[in-house]
Protein backbone atom coordinates (compact mmCIF):
# COMPACT_ATOMS: atom_id res chain seq x y z
CA UNK A 1 0.00 0.00 0.00
CA UNK A 2 1.63 3.42 -0.82
CA UNK A 3 1.03 6.08 1.33
CA UNK A 4 3.07 7.73 4.24
CA UNK A 5 4.98 6.26 7.24
CA UNK A 6 6.57 8.44 9.01
CA UNK A 7 7.93 12.30 9.19
CA UNK A 8 11.18 13.26 11.60
CA UNK A 9 11.67 16.60 10.96
CA UNK A 10 14.78 18.29 10.05
CA UNK A 11 14.94 21.95 9.85
CA UNK A 12 17.47 23.85 8.97
CA UNK A 13 19.02 25.05 12.48
CA UNK A 14 21.40 27.94 10.80
CA UNK A 15 19.99 30.83 13.36
CA UNK A 16 20.33 31.25 16.92
CA UNK A 17 16.94 30.61 19.02
CA UNK A 18 14.84 28.39 20.24
CA UNK A 19 13.87 24.69 18.26
CA UNK A 20 10.36 23.21 17.88
CA UNK A 21 8.60 22.26 20.82
CA UNK A 22 8.87 18.61 22.11
CA UNK A 23 8.08 16.33 24.72
CA UNK A 24 10.09 15.12 27.84
CA UNK A 25 8.76 12.36 29.49
CA UNK A 26 10.27 11.33 33.20
CA UNK A 27 9.45 8.16 33.96
CA UNK A 28 11.08 7.80 37.75
CA UNK A 29 7.57 6.12 38.71
CA UNK A 30 7.41 3.85 35.75
CA UNK A 31 4.37 4.81 33.09
CA UNK A 32 0.93 3.17 32.79
CA UNK A 33 -1.62 4.33 29.90
CA UNK A 34 -3.56 5.93 32.19
CA UNK A 35 -0.71 8.67 33.87
CA UNK A 36 0.29 9.38 30.59
CA UNK A 37 -3.09 10.38 29.44
CA UNK A 38 -3.40 12.66 32.44
CA UNK A 39 0.08 13.86 32.41
CA UNK A 40 -0.97 15.33 28.60
CA UNK A 41 -4.52 16.76 30.17
CA UNK A 42 -2.17 18.66 32.96
CA UNK A 43 0.28 19.56 29.81
CA UNK A 44 -2.77 21.14 28.20
CA UNK A 45 -4.25 19.07 25.92
CA UNK A 46 -8.01 19.70 25.38
CA UNK A 47 -10.26 17.71 27.66
CA UNK A 48 -13.28 18.36 25.09
CA UNK A 49 -11.34 17.36 22.18
CA UNK A 50 -10.35 14.14 23.99
CA UNK A 51 -13.56 13.45 24.84
CA UNK A 52 -15.19 13.84 21.47
CA UNK A 53 -12.76 11.66 20.03
CA UNK A 54 -13.16 8.86 22.45
CA UNK A 55 -17.22 9.03 22.13
CA UNK A 56 -16.58 9.16 18.47
CA UNK A 57 -14.86 5.11 18.98
CA UNK A 58 -18.87 4.25 19.55
CA UNK A 59 -17.52 1.82 22.94
CA UNK A 60 -20.10 1.81 25.77
CA UNK A 61 -19.89 0.26 28.95
CA UNK A 62 -17.82 2.86 30.57
CA UNK A 63 -17.64 6.38 31.89
CA UNK A 64 -14.41 8.61 31.82
CA UNK A 65 -13.28 10.53 35.39
CA UNK A 66 -10.70 13.02 34.62
CA UNK A 67 -9.74 14.70 37.83
CA UNK A 68 -6.96 15.65 40.45
CA UNK A 69 -5.10 13.13 43.01
CA UNK A 70 -2.14 13.81 45.47
CA UNK A 71 0.57 11.82 45.67
CA UNK A 72 3.16 12.57 48.69
CA UNK A 73 1.18 16.21 48.87
CA UNK A 74 1.76 16.72 45.36
CA UNK A 75 -1.05 17.33 43.64
CA UNK A 76 -1.44 16.47 39.83
CA UNK A 77 -4.41 15.09 37.01
CA UNK A 78 -5.56 11.83 37.42
CA UNK A 79 -7.71 9.97 34.23
CA UNK A 80 -9.92 6.67 35.06
CA UNK A 81 -11.68 4.32 32.62
CA UNK A 82 -14.81 2.99 34.72
CA UNK A 83 -16.60 0.25 33.56
CA UNK A 84 -20.36 -0.06 33.88
CA UNK A 85 -20.78 -1.83 37.50
CA UNK A 86 -17.69 -0.64 38.75
CA UNK A 87 -16.88 1.40 41.55
CA UNK A 88 -14.78 4.59 40.90
CA UNK A 89 -11.44 2.70 41.05
CA UNK A 90 -9.91 5.89 41.06
CA UNK A 91 -9.99 6.91 44.76
CA UNK A 92 -8.15 3.76 45.59
CA UNK A 93 -4.49 3.51 45.92
CA UNK A 94 -2.48 0.39 46.35
CA UNK A 95 0.53 -1.01 48.22
CA UNK A 96 0.30 -4.58 46.97
CA UNK A 97 -0.01 -5.79 43.32
CA UNK A 98 -0.58 -9.05 44.24
CA UNK A 99 -4.28 -9.99 45.82
CA UNK A 100 -5.35 -13.17 47.17
CA UNK A 101 -8.90 -13.29 44.19
CA UNK A 102 -10.28 -16.19 43.25
CA UNK A 103 -8.70 -16.32 39.63
CA UNK A 104 -9.93 -18.13 37.02
CA UNK A 105 -6.83 -19.28 34.89
CA UNK A 106 -9.18 -21.20 32.41
CA UNK A 107 -10.21 -17.64 30.57
CA UNK A 108 -7.95 -17.59 28.19
CA UNK A 109 -9.52 -19.70 25.57
CA UNK A 110 -12.84 -18.35 26.34
CA UNK A 111 -14.75 -15.65 24.10
CA UNK A 112 -16.27 -13.84 26.95
CA UNK A 113 -14.42 -14.16 30.09
CA UNK A 114 -13.70 -12.77 33.67
CA UNK A 115 -11.09 -9.90 33.75
CA UNK A 116 -9.35 -9.29 36.92
CA UNK A 117 -7.73 -6.01 36.34
CA UNK A 118 -5.64 -5.61 39.66
CA UNK A 119 -3.54 -3.02 39.06
CA UNK A 120 -5.92 -1.02 37.86
CA UNK A 121 -8.65 -1.37 40.79
CA UNK A 122 -8.01 -1.95 44.30
CA UNK A 123 -10.90 -4.19 44.59
CA UNK A 124 -11.72 -7.89 43.88
CA UNK A 125 -14.45 -7.37 41.24
CA UNK A 126 -15.44 -9.29 37.64
CA UNK A 127 -15.93 -8.18 34.65
CA UNK A 128 -17.06 -10.04 31.05
CA UNK A 129 -14.91 -8.42 28.36
CA UNK A 130 -14.40 -9.05 24.68
CA UNK A 131 -11.08 -10.76 23.32
CA UNK A 132 -10.53 -8.65 20.15
CA UNK A 133 -7.79 -9.11 17.56
CA UNK A 134 -5.70 -6.23 16.17
CA UNK A 135 -8.23 -6.53 13.15
CA UNK A 136 -10.81 -4.97 15.29
CA UNK A 137 -9.44 -2.82 16.74
CA UNK A 138 -7.78 -0.90 14.10
CA UNK A 139 -11.38 -0.81 12.58
CA UNK A 140 -12.78 0.63 15.58
CA UNK A 141 -9.98 3.25 15.62
CA UNK A 142 -10.37 3.83 11.82
CA UNK A 143 -14.22 4.39 11.74
CA UNK A 144 -13.90 7.25 14.68
CA UNK A 145 -14.21 10.96 14.26
CA UNK A 146 -10.00 10.76 15.32
CA UNK A 147 -7.54 12.24 12.81
CA UNK A 148 -5.91 10.40 10.81
CA UNK A 149 -2.71 11.42 12.99
CA UNK A 150 -3.94 10.27 16.30
CA UNK A 151 -5.14 7.45 14.39
CA UNK A 152 -1.80 6.70 13.28
CA UNK A 153 -0.29 7.29 16.76
CA UNK A 154 -2.29 4.62 18.20
CA UNK A 155 -2.52 2.17 15.54
CA UNK A 156 1.34 2.55 15.68
CA UNK A 157 0.51 1.50 19.67
CA UNK A 158 -1.20 -1.21 19.06
CA UNK A 159 1.17 -2.95 16.75
CA UNK A 160 4.12 -2.59 19.45
CA UNK A 161 1.50 -4.32 21.98
CA UNK A 162 0.42 -6.79 19.73
CA UNK A 163 4.14 -7.35 18.14
CA UNK A 164 5.57 -7.99 21.68
CA UNK A 165 2.34 -10.47 23.20
CA UNK A 166 3.37 -12.49 19.79
CA UNK A 167 6.54 -13.07 21.07
CA UNK A 168 6.16 -13.20 24.18
CA UNK A 169 3.37 -16.29 23.74
CA UNK A 170 4.70 -17.54 20.46
CA UNK A 171 1.66 -15.97 17.84
CA UNK A 172 1.74 -15.04 14.56
CA UNK A 173 0.56 -11.10 14.87
CA UNK A 174 -2.56 -11.43 13.43
CA UNK A 175 -3.33 -14.06 15.77
CA UNK A 176 -2.58 -12.23 18.77
CA UNK A 177 -6.42 -12.18 20.93
CA UNK A 178 -5.96 -8.69 23.30
CA UNK A 179 -6.40 -9.58 26.65
CA UNK A 180 -6.57 -6.74 28.72
CA UNK A 181 -5.24 -4.41 26.43
CA UNK A 182 -8.61 -5.84 24.24
CA UNK A 183 -10.61 -4.64 26.90
CA UNK A 184 -12.53 -0.83 26.61
CA UNK A 185 -10.39 0.48 29.49
CA UNK A 186 -6.88 -0.28 27.70
CA UNK A 187 -8.74 1.39 23.80
CA UNK A 188 -9.80 4.35 25.63
CA UNK A 189 -5.95 4.64 26.89
CA UNK A 190 -4.27 4.26 23.84
CA UNK A 191 -6.27 6.22 21.72
CA UNK A 192 -6.68 8.70 24.53
CA UNK A 193 -2.94 9.10 24.50
CA UNK A 194 -3.03 9.39 20.89
CA UNK A 195 -5.85 12.39 21.33
CA UNK A 196 -3.98 13.68 23.47
CA UNK A 197 -0.07 13.92 21.72
CA UNK A 198 -2.21 14.99 18.43
CA UNK A 199 -3.91 17.84 20.50
CA UNK A 200 -1.00 19.04 21.36
CA UNK A 201 1.06 18.72 18.37
CA UNK A 202 4.03 16.96 19.81
CA UNK A 203 6.27 15.18 16.46
CA UNK A 204 9.21 15.13 19.08
CA UNK A 205 9.62 12.82 21.90
CA UNK A 206 12.34 11.94 24.43
CA UNK A 207 11.85 9.44 27.26
CA UNK A 208 13.68 9.17 30.43
CA UNK A 209 15.41 5.85 32.02
CA UNK A 210 11.93 3.74 33.31
CA UNK A 211 11.67 3.07 36.86
CA UNK A 212 9.88 -0.18 37.63
CA UNK A 213 9.36 -2.23 40.73
CA UNK A 214 9.59 -5.99 41.79
CA UNK A 215 8.24 -8.73 42.61
CA UNK A 216 4.85 -10.48 40.77
CA UNK A 217 1.83 -8.94 39.46
CA UNK A 218 -1.60 -10.80 38.87
CA UNK A 219 -3.27 -10.49 35.22
CA UNK A 220 -5.26 -12.65 33.17
CA UNK A 221 -2.15 -15.43 31.82
CA UNK A 222 -1.99 -15.96 36.09
CA UNK A 223 0.84 -14.71 38.38
CA UNK A 224 3.47 -12.88 36.13
CA UNK A 225 7.33 -11.33 37.57
CA UNK A 226 8.24 -7.42 37.28
CA UNK A 227 8.73 -6.35 35.00
CA UNK A 228 6.17 -8.73 32.69
CA UNK A 229 7.19 -10.43 29.87
CA UNK A 230 5.22 -8.12 27.55
CA UNK A 231 7.44 -5.26 29.06
CA UNK A 232 10.43 -6.59 28.81
CA UNK A 233 9.75 -7.72 25.37
CA UNK A 234 8.72 -3.90 24.13
CA UNK A 235 11.54 -2.20 26.31
CA UNK A 236 14.32 -4.64 24.24
CA UNK A 237 12.98 -4.19 20.72
CA UNK A 238 12.34 -0.54 21.55
CA UNK A 239 15.53 0.04 22.71
CA UNK A 240 13.37 1.89 26.21
CA UNK A 241 15.87 2.05 29.37
CA UNK A 242 14.37 0.38 32.44
CA UNK A 243 15.71 0.79 35.85
CA UNK A 244 14.84 -1.71 38.08
CA UNK A 245 14.07 -1.47 41.81
CA UNK A 246 13.31 -2.77 45.22
CA UNK A 247 9.83 -1.06 45.55
CA UNK A 248 7.60 -4.15 45.12
CA UNK A 249 4.64 -3.72 42.53
CA UNK A 250 4.29 -3.06 38.64
CA UNK A 251 5.25 0.40 38.16
CA UNK A 252 5.01 -0.32 33.77
CA UNK A 253 2.14 -1.37 32.38
CA UNK A 254 2.56 -2.99 28.61
CA UNK A 255 0.41 -0.42 27.71
CA UNK A 256 2.50 2.06 29.49
CA UNK A 257 5.89 0.99 27.96
CA UNK A 258 4.17 0.32 24.16
CA UNK A 259 3.62 4.38 24.23
CA UNK A 260 6.80 5.21 25.16
CA UNK A 261 8.19 3.04 22.65
CA UNK A 262 5.50 4.41 20.28
CA UNK A 263 6.19 8.45 20.62
CA UNK A 264 9.89 8.15 21.38
CA UNK A 265 12.00 9.72 18.51
CA UNK A 266 15.44 11.02 20.00
CA UNK A 267 16.97 9.04 22.46
CA UNK A 268 17.80 11.37 24.52
CA UNK A 269 17.27 15.05 25.73
CA UNK A 270 19.11 18.48 23.76
CA UNK A 271 21.90 19.79 25.89
CA UNK A 272 20.53 22.91 26.41
CA UNK A 273 16.25 23.56 26.64
CA UNK A 274 13.58 25.42 28.44
CA UNK A 275 10.49 24.43 30.06
CA UNK A 276 7.51 25.74 28.41
CA UNK A 277 5.50 23.56 30.74
CA UNK A 278 4.74 20.90 32.87
CA UNK A 279 2.59 18.39 33.93
CA UNK A 280 1.70 15.55 36.33
CA UNK A 281 0.11 12.98 35.77
CA UNK A 282 -0.99 10.05 39.13
CA UNK A 283 -0.94 7.01 39.07
CA UNK A 284 -3.76 4.74 41.23
CA UNK A 285 -1.12 2.67 43.22
CA UNK A 286 1.25 4.48 46.33
CA UNK A 287 4.57 3.81 46.44
CA UNK A 288 7.22 5.28 48.87
CA UNK A 289 8.13 7.87 46.11
CA UNK A 290 5.43 9.71 44.72
CA UNK A 291 3.79 7.72 42.22
CA UNK A 292 3.96 10.70 39.47
CA UNK A 293 4.26 10.98 35.52
CA UNK A 294 5.59 14.13 34.81
CA UNK A 295 5.56 15.61 31.13
CA UNK A 296 7.36 18.51 30.21
CA UNK A 297 7.35 20.47 26.88
CA UNK A 298 10.48 21.98 26.28
CA UNK A 299 12.33 24.17 23.40
CA UNK A 300 15.79 23.45 22.43
CA UNK A 301 18.00 26.02 22.62
CA UNK A 302 19.56 25.62 19.01
CA UNK A 303 23.29 27.59 18.88
CA UNK A 304 24.28 29.42 15.86
CA UNK A 305 26.12 27.11 13.50
CA UNK A 306 29.89 27.78 13.05
CA UNK A 307 31.10 26.56 9.71
CA UNK A 308 34.26 26.39 7.60
CA UNK A 309 35.80 26.10 4.80
CA UNK A 310 38.79 24.50 4.32
CA UNK A 311 40.94 24.12 1.27
CA UNK A 312 44.79 23.55 -0.11
CA UNK A 313 46.09 23.52 -3.88
CA UNK A 314 47.44 19.90 -4.72
CA UNK A 315 49.40 19.10 -7.41
CA UNK A 316 51.11 15.99 -7.16
CA UNK A 317 48.65 13.30 -5.89
CA UNK A 318 47.23 10.71 -8.24
CA UNK A 319 43.63 10.24 -8.68
CA UNK A 320 43.33 7.10 -6.71
CA UNK A 321 44.85 9.12 -3.47
CA UNK A 322 42.64 12.04 -4.27
CA UNK A 323 39.31 9.69 -4.14
CA UNK A 324 40.55 7.98 -1.64
CA UNK A 325 40.49 11.35 0.37
CA UNK A 326 36.98 12.74 -0.42
CA UNK A 327 35.81 9.37 0.78
CA UNK A 328 37.72 9.70 4.61
CA UNK A 329 36.34 13.54 4.41
CA UNK A 330 32.87 12.51 3.86
CA UNK A 331 33.40 9.40 6.56
CA UNK A 332 34.73 11.51 9.24
CA UNK A 333 31.49 14.03 9.05
CA UNK A 334 32.82 16.65 6.27
CA UNK A 335 29.28 18.55 4.74
CA UNK A 336 30.63 18.65 1.72
CA UNK A 337 33.65 18.28 -0.41
CA UNK A 338 34.99 18.68 -4.07
CA UNK A 339 37.62 19.08 -5.81
CA UNK A 340 37.85 21.88 -8.54
CA UNK A 341 40.42 22.18 -11.35
CA UNK A 342 43.29 25.05 -10.86
CA UNK A 343 46.03 26.11 -12.89
CA UNK A 344 48.41 27.37 -9.93
CA UNK A 345 51.95 28.52 -9.34
CA UNK A 346 54.63 27.50 -11.30
CA UNK A 347 52.55 26.90 -14.43
CA UNK A 348 51.42 23.72 -12.94
CA UNK A 349 47.86 21.87 -13.52
CA UNK A 350 46.34 20.83 -9.96
CA UNK A 351 43.01 20.63 -8.29
CA UNK A 352 41.78 22.59 -5.57
CA UNK A 353 40.02 20.60 -2.55
CA UNK A 354 37.19 22.46 -0.76
CA UNK A 355 35.74 21.08 2.18
CA UNK A 356 32.98 22.51 4.04
CA UNK A 357 32.58 21.26 7.50
CA UNK A 358 31.32 22.36 11.05
CA UNK A 359 34.23 23.75 13.94
CA UNK A 360 33.91 20.79 16.04
CA UNK A 361 35.05 18.15 12.74
CA UNK A 362 37.62 20.89 11.67
CA UNK A 363 40.75 20.08 13.13
CA UNK A 364 40.08 15.77 12.73
CA UNK A 365 39.30 16.69 8.65
CA UNK A 366 42.79 19.29 8.65
CA UNK A 367 44.30 15.88 9.98
CA UNK A 368 43.21 13.54 7.40
CA UNK A 369 44.13 15.80 4.64
CA UNK A 370 47.87 16.21 6.19
CA UNK A 371 47.96 12.92 6.64
CA UNK A 372 46.47 11.41 3.31
CA UNK A 373 48.11 14.22 0.96
CA UNK A 374 51.89 15.86 0.30
CA UNK A 375 50.01 19.02 1.31
CA UNK A 376 52.09 21.19 3.45
CA UNK A 377 49.20 23.80 4.41
CA UNK A 378 45.66 24.42 4.60
CA UNK A 379 43.73 27.64 3.95
CA UNK A 380 40.30 28.14 6.16
CA UNK A 381 37.57 30.87 6.69
CA UNK A 382 34.13 30.74 8.49
CA UNK A 383 31.23 30.52 6.35
CA UNK A 384 27.92 32.06 6.45
CA UNK A 385 24.83 30.12 4.47
CA UNK A 386 21.23 30.54 3.63
CA UNK A 387 19.60 27.29 4.09
CA UNK A 388 15.78 26.26 3.26
CA UNK A 389 14.27 24.39 6.32
CA UNK A 390 13.88 20.86 4.89
CA UNK A 391 12.13 17.69 6.23
CA UNK A 392 12.94 14.11 5.44
CA UNK A 393 9.69 12.00 4.51
CA UNK A 394 9.73 8.84 4.43
CA UNK A 395 6.74 7.07 1.67
CA UNK A 396 5.65 3.84 1.48
CA UNK A 397 5.60 3.08 -2.38
CA UNK A 398 4.56 -0.19 -4.34
CA UNK A 399 8.09 -1.13 -3.96
CA UNK A 400 8.85 -0.79 -0.60
CA UNK A 401 9.72 2.33 1.41
CA UNK A 402 11.60 5.31 0.47
CA UNK A 403 13.16 8.73 1.29
CA UNK A 404 12.70 12.42 -0.04
CA UNK A 405 13.32 15.45 0.81
CA UNK A 406 10.78 18.30 1.34
CA UNK A 407 12.12 21.73 1.25
CA UNK A 408 10.13 24.55 1.94
CA UNK A 409 10.06 28.37 0.52
CA UNK A 410 7.66 30.35 1.35
CA UNK A 411 4.16 28.58 0.10
CA UNK A 412 6.21 26.59 -1.66
CA UNK A 413 7.11 22.99 -1.34
CA UNK A 414 9.98 21.17 -3.56
CA UNK A 415 10.30 17.12 -3.00
CA UNK A 416 13.58 15.48 -4.17
CA UNK A 417 13.82 11.45 -3.64
CA UNK A 418 16.85 9.95 -1.92
CA UNK A 419 19.51 9.20 -4.61
CA UNK A 420 20.20 6.30 -2.27
CA UNK A 421 16.65 4.59 -2.20
CA UNK A 422 15.93 5.69 -5.95
CA UNK A 423 18.60 3.37 -6.47
CA UNK A 424 17.90 0.33 -4.60
CA UNK A 425 14.41 0.48 -5.66
CA UNK A 426 15.24 0.11 -9.27
CA UNK A 427 18.28 -2.38 -8.29
CA UNK A 428 16.13 -4.60 -6.63
CA UNK A 429 12.76 -4.32 -9.31
CA UNK A 430 14.74 -3.58 -12.41
CA UNK A 431 12.20 -1.01 -13.15
CA UNK A 432 13.70 2.46 -14.57
CA UNK A 433 15.20 4.57 -12.05
CA UNK A 434 13.68 7.69 -13.20
CA UNK A 435 10.27 5.83 -12.79
CA UNK A 436 10.64 4.80 -9.62
CA UNK A 437 12.39 8.44 -8.89
CA UNK A 438 8.62 9.87 -10.14
CA UNK A 439 6.92 7.80 -7.83
CA UNK A 440 8.62 8.79 -4.58
CA UNK A 441 8.06 12.58 -6.02
CA UNK A 442 5.09 12.04 -6.00
CA UNK A 443 4.01 10.20 -3.51
CA UNK A 444 5.90 12.59 -1.10
CA UNK A 445 4.06 15.85 -2.56
CA UNK A 446 1.02 14.26 -1.45
CA UNK A 447 1.91 14.42 2.30
O1 LIG B 1 -1.22 -7.57 26.50
C1 LIG B 1 -1.17 -7.10 27.58
S1 LIG B 1 -1.77 -5.65 27.77
C2 LIG B 1 -0.56 -7.68 28.75
C3 LIG B 1 0.47 -8.58 28.58
C4 LIG B 1 1.12 -9.05 29.69
C5 LIG B 1 2.27 -9.88 29.51
O2 LIG B 1 3.27 -9.73 30.13
S2 LIG B 1 2.22 -11.09 28.31
C6 LIG B 1 0.71 -8.64 30.96
N1 LIG B 1 -0.37 -7.82 31.10
C7 LIG B 1 -0.80 -7.36 32.44
O3 LIG B 1 -2.13 -6.92 32.39
C8 LIG B 1 -2.32 -5.82 33.27
C9 LIG B 1 -2.94 -4.67 32.49
O4 LIG B 1 -2.00 -4.13 31.58
P1 LIG B 1 -2.36 -2.85 30.67
O5 LIG B 1 -1.13 -2.59 29.82
O6 LIG B 1 -3.54 -3.21 29.86
O7 LIG B 1 -2.66 -1.70 31.57
C10 LIG B 1 -0.96 -5.48 33.81
O8 LIG B 1 -0.83 -5.97 35.11
C11 LIG B 1 -0.02 -6.17 32.86
O9 LIG B 1 1.17 -6.56 33.45
C12 LIG B 1 -1.00 -7.31 30.02
NI1 LIG C 1 0.27 -11.61 27.28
Amino acid sequence: MAGVCENPVQAADQEEGWGSKMLYLECLSGISGDMTVAALLDLGASRDRLLEGLASLGLDGYEVKIGRRAKCGVEACSFDVILDGEEDGGSHDYTEQLHDHDHDHDHEHSHEHTHTHDHEHSHDHRHPHVHRNLGDITEIINRSAMTERAKATALRIFGIVAEAEARVHGNPIEEVHFHEVGAVDSIVDICAAAICLDDLDITEAVISEISEGSGHVHCQHGILPVPVPAVTAIAGEYGLYLRLTDTRGEMVTPTGAAIAAGVRTREALPDSFRIVKTGMGAGKKDFPKANLLRAYLIEERKKKEELWMLETNIDDATGEALGYVMDRLFRAGARDVCYLPAFMKKNRPAWLLKVVCDEDRREDLEGLIFCHTTTIGIRRYPLERTALPRKILTVKTEWGEARAKAVFRGEQTFCYPEYEDVARLADETGKPFQDIYEEIRRLAAEV
